[in-house]
């Protein structure tokens, strides 16, 4: 666990250094209120990069800035060495694609047609899907088991199904990486089991993926997690080193229980 993060110096080779998505001394407030203070880390490519912590401690919005949808007011995102903001947001859509914790979603169109809004960043001026464009909205509803929902409009299914679709949403546009806020919600044990296994499928094709979650024992299956705590990033490393008893205790209080199982932790609540 490196405890806060180092700030890596910046310089030509950054692309080479950090072939990731690379959040470097990230700060930002609402107003007046500082909700980031220095956040550095990198997600990797191919790799599943958990980020937990508190409600309200900052998560949703550093995933807003890594998707370059908000501007820091210090520091910088980079993607590949590239500074994000020098991207245009086609070729930004095109690479990272963002799933919002509490995102709307177009009432009057069926699941094929959410699921293939996902293409926006590939498709060209005049804005019409073809023929790779339909195949891999298949492929994304494939991946998220909502084929048999296709022809249906979002507000008819239930919760865990509409999740999926918006999954499959941010999926169509294929990126490079993928940055989901609690992704999890509404889904059962078995659709949280295919979840996992899809993200195994999607970091074997080497993409990057950042999730926040609330849940430790779906985190510890990450292959780094994060923890946040008032805003800034306490610590960073492998589910075994981050996941230890005091420092959840210190954050969620005394009736949180780690016992290692097999090599892993797993996080109790009580006794
Ligand atoms: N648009 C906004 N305007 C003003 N304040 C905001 C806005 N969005 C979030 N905040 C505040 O910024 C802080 C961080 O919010 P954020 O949503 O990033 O937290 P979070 O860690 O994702 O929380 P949770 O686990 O509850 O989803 C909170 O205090 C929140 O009230």
């Amino acid at each position: 666990m490196t405890g806060e993060a180092q700030l890596p110096s910046p310089g030509p080779a950054d692309g080479a250094l950090h072939p990731g998505l690379w959040a470097r001394g990230l700060s930002f407030s609402y107003r007046n209120q500082a909700v980031l203070r220095e956040v550095s880390l990198e997600l990797r490519p191919g790799e599943w990069l958990a980020l937990l912590g508190p409600n309200g401690v900052g998560k949703s919005t550093l995933l807003r800035l890594m998707a370059g949808l908000l501007r820091p007011t210090a520091g910088e995102v980079r993607l590949g060495g590239e500074r994000l903001e020098r991207l245009s947001s086609w070729t930004r859509g095109q690479q990272i694609a963002f799933l919002p914790q509490n995102g709307g979603y177009p009432e009057d169109l069926t699941v094929e047609e959410v699921v293939l809004l996902g293409r926006t960043p590939h498709l060209g001026l005049l804005g019409r899907a073809g023929k790779a464009d339909a195949e891999a909205a298949d492929w994304a509803m494939t991946q998220t088991q909502v084929t048999e929902f296709r022809h249906r409009l979002l507000p008819t299914l239930s919760g865990g199904e509409r999740q999926r679709v918006l999954l499959a949403r941010a999926l169509a546009a294929r990126p490079r990486f993928l940055l989901l806020d609690e992704p999890t919600n509404h889904l059962d044990l078995h659709h949280q089991a295919e979840f996992i296994c899809l993200l195994a499928g999607l970091r074997a094709q080497g993409m990057g993926i950042l999730t926040v979650l609330h849940d430790p024992n779906l985190a510890r299956l990450a292959d780094r997690v994060a923890f946040m705590q008032e805003g800034r990033l306490m610590a960073l490393g492998t589910p075994l080193e981050v996941l230890q008893e005091p420092l959840l205790q210190s954050v969620y209080g005394d009736w949180v229980r780690v016992h290692e199982v097999d090599g892993q932790p797993v996080v109790l609540l009580g006794g």
